[in-house]
């Protein structure tokens, strides 16, 4: 199974501890084809894009995207680009998880709440704790459809 995993990168890198966490956990499921926004190493000025520029960084990841069976995003630091991965996703009839906590005192955009539609869109409020469980439900969920 591909997975595309997202998180903010150039929103700010507060969760990237989170991050590691959450991806270490999609690997029992799958190529997590992301594996570099969970990097520490990784700050907010974003990947190398010195060669290459944002454009390849744009279009590797659209790429990724479409090979993805699945899209897992940490949505608790804002993020516009994970906000456009999630957008396009949609539109690719992906299934997606959106983990949210709302610990932080910040209140998620209507837009992604709003998308939530209890089949390919889904949306989970959770505490630190409880993102082990909550990925292992969700992907056994997904193994039978
Ligand atoms: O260097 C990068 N590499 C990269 O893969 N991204 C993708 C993956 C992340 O899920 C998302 C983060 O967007 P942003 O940088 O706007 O927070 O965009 C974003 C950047 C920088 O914008």
């Amino acid at each position: 199974m591909h997975i595309y995993f997202c998180g903010s990168i150039r929103g700010g890198r507060d969760d990237v501890a989170l991050y590691q966490k959450i991806v270490k956990k999609c690997q029992q499921y799958g190529e997590v084809l992301t594996e570099h926004v969970s990097h520490g190493n990784l700050t907010e000025k974003g990947e190398d894009a010195s060669l290459q520029g944002d454009k390849a960084i744009h279009n590797r990841d659209m790429q990724w995207l479409e090979m993805s069976d699945v899209i897992v995003a940490e949505v608790t630091q804002p993020s516009l680009g994970v906000g456009y991965e999630l957008g396009r996703a949609v539109v690719m009839r992906k299934k997606i998880l959106c983990l949210f906590r709302p610990s932080s005192g910040r209140v998620l955009s209507a837009m992604i709440r709003g998308a939530e539609d209890g089949s390919l869109f889904h949306v989970r409020d959770y505490s630190e704790e409880e993102v082990e469980p909550i990925l292992e439900e969700f992907f056994s969920s997904f193994a039978k459809n």
